[in-house]
């Protein structure tokens, strides 16, 4: 990516999209949190002759943590990012409803497979650009030290990224995304870099911060297993179509190997795979 000699540190983040999107959405950071829930009718996304997403329609309520799985190149992560702004339906519509169902505006943020730091900020500045320009400094330094509280990495705050492991970098990554108290919150393959061990630990902390915070959380994943461990639903996309839209019980503490959720994994993966 090529960031000229002149520019300005935040516009390294425009090119990664990031900044572009933060900068798009003006948010009001001191009111309460808002889940917001998705409404999708007939959404179409066409590249050229590409037509990507075939008329979906989808719901989702407010405060669901919805996953997305299916075969590379179906349309995942063109779909998350027409969920959070970041491209735009070619067809359709997307509309964002609070828990009554009522029309709300978005707060949305989204964490990618790799972190996107900024290696010349600190730990807890990296945090404090998720709140975008214009925030008062001390505002913007306490609510960056809730984030890395929420994320547990407060003794990194005055680190440089470069001094941090994988996992600790994507958890500052999290915690920008969560310092503006998301209603929506995007993942798109967050946890893919990571090894066995990390991922695991780190898919607990995003049930924690989902839990706690309460936001819509929509996760594309090629792991079907991590996508049943973490969902209340998963849906299946194939040639731009939903072909299956499984609900995820939690009613019970969900363990790696639970039978009930091994089988659940091996329906998905049948349908992914066309052995159904
Ligand atoms: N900006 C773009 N311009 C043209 N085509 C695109 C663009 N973005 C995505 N596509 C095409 O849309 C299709 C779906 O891509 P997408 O990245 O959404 O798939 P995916 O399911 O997330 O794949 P993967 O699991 O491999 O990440 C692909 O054919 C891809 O080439």
């Amino acid at each position: 990516m090529p960031v000229g000699p002149y520019q300005s540190p935040l516009a390294f983040i425009s090119d990664v999209e990031l900044d572009a999107h933060h900068a798009a959405q003006p948010v009001d950071y001191q009111a309460a949190p808002q889940p917001a829930g998705l409404k999708l009718r007939g959404v179409e996304k066409r590249f050229g002759d590409n037509l990507v997403l075939r008329g979906l329609d989808l719901d989702v309520p407010a405060g669901q943590f919805l996953a997305i799985v299916g075969k590379s190149g179906c349309g995942k992560s063109t779909l998350l990012r027409l969920l959070v702004g970041l491209d735009e339906p070619t067809g359709g519509r997307i509309e964002f409803v609070d828990e009554e169902g009522k029309a709300v505006e978005p707060n949305s943020r989204i964490v990618f497979q790799e972190p996107r730091l900024l290696p010349w900020f600190s730990v807890a500045d990296n945090v404090a650009v998720g709140l975008g320009d214009g925030v008062p400094k001390a505002f913007g330094r306490r609510e960056a030290e809730r984030a890395l509280k929420g994320v547990q990495l407060s003794e990194k705050a005055k680190d440089w990224p470069s001094k941090l492991s994988g996992g600790q970098r994507q958890r500052v990554a999290l915690a920008r995304a969560l310092v503006s108290r998301p209603g929506l919150l995007a993942l798109d393959e967050p946890l893919g870099a990571l090894d066995a061990l990390t991922r695991i630990g780190m898919q607990d902390l995003v049930t924690d911060v989902w839990r706690e915070l309460g936001f819509t959380a929509v996760l594309v994943t090629h792991d079907v297993a991590e996508a049943v461990h973490l969902a209340d639903r998963v849906i299946v996309l194939d040639e731009g179509r939903i072909s299956l839209d499984l609900e995820i019980p939690r009613d019970q503490p969900r363990r790696h190997g639970d039978p009930v959720l091994a089988e659940l994994e091996g329906r998905l993966l049948d349908t992914i795979l066309g052995r159904t």
